[in-house]
């Protein structure tokens, strides 16, 4: 024993395997392990090249904005954690190229969203004549359950707007179970609120008192997590 301590050091370190105890400051300064997540869940983000998936996707996990931001090439994420209804839950946001010829790549993610966010611009009109196309790559490659919610980006850009929000609201009332919403990457409007909306839907549909295997996550963290998750290839790849 350390002649050094008094007593009551030398009783709590030995309690605590030989380390001299903490004073109330040390003990206080020392950071709890962070409790684990309650849920894992995935989402997904598609839509046509350029429409602001990304930028969104940044905006709500790390809250910058790129006004020239490179092409996604194949697929890209990001983790955040969420509280919501009294539990926490660990976001991993997987944002897929809107070029065609990644299509084949962006599909093998589709399978595993609990939700998917379908984006257009709401200034380029071909990016809304594009949401059939994409909801059949939902029908074809997304689980049945998937939450989905279509949101008109880019909306500081009023001036230019071309898809009013009726015809918005009107493409998402034909397809069961879609939400609908405009936002904007760049003015960070409606931005959280899509995100937490759709976790809000998807809690609803899970057991919240048992979190199932699947979703029952023991890592935690308030920042984004330079993670691949192991079964799916690696992603992340940029070009001009
Ligand atoms: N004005 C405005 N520009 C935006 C907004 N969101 C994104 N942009 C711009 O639109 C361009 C494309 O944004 P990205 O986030 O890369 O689009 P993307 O859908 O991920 O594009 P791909 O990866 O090619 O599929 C960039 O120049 C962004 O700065 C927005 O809300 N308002």
């Amino acid at each position: 024993m350390d002649p050094r301590l008094n007593m009551q050091q030398q009783r709590r370190a030995a309690a605590a395997g030989g380390s001299p105890a903490l004073t109330g400051a040390q003990s206080r300064r020392r950071k709890l392990p962070p409790r684990p997540a309650d849920y894992k869940v995935q989402v997904i983000i598609i839509g046509s090249r350029g429409v602001g998936k990304t930028s969104l996707m940044e905006r709500f996990t790390d809250d910058t904005f790129c006004e020239a931001c490179k092409s996604t090439v194949g697929v890209d994420f990001k983790i955040k954690t969420v509280e919501l209804r009294g539990k926490k839950i660990r976001l991993q946001i997987w944002d897929t190229a809107g070029q065609e010829r990644f299509n084949s790549i962006t599909s093998a993610y589709y399978r595993g969203a609990k939700g998917i966010i379908l984006v257009y611009d709401i200034t380029k009109q071909e990016t809304f004549d594009d949401l059939p196309k994409w909801m059949k790559m939902i029908d074809k490659y997304a689980s049945e359950d998937a939450e989905l919610l279509l949101v008109g980006n880019k909306l500081d850009c009023e001036t230019d707007r071309i898809i009013s929000r009726q015809q918005g609201e009107r493409f998402a009332s034909r397809i069961s179970g879609m939400r609908f919403c405009e936002a904007s990457a760049k003015d960070n409007f409606n931005v959280d609120e899509i995100f937490l909306k759709l976790v809000n839907d998807i809690l609803n549909k899970l057991p919240l008192d048992s979190p199932s295997r699947e979703l029952c996550s023991s890592i935690l963290s308030l920042q984004p997590e330079p993670e691949v998750p192991p079964e799916l290839p690696p992603p992340r790849l940029r070009c001009c």
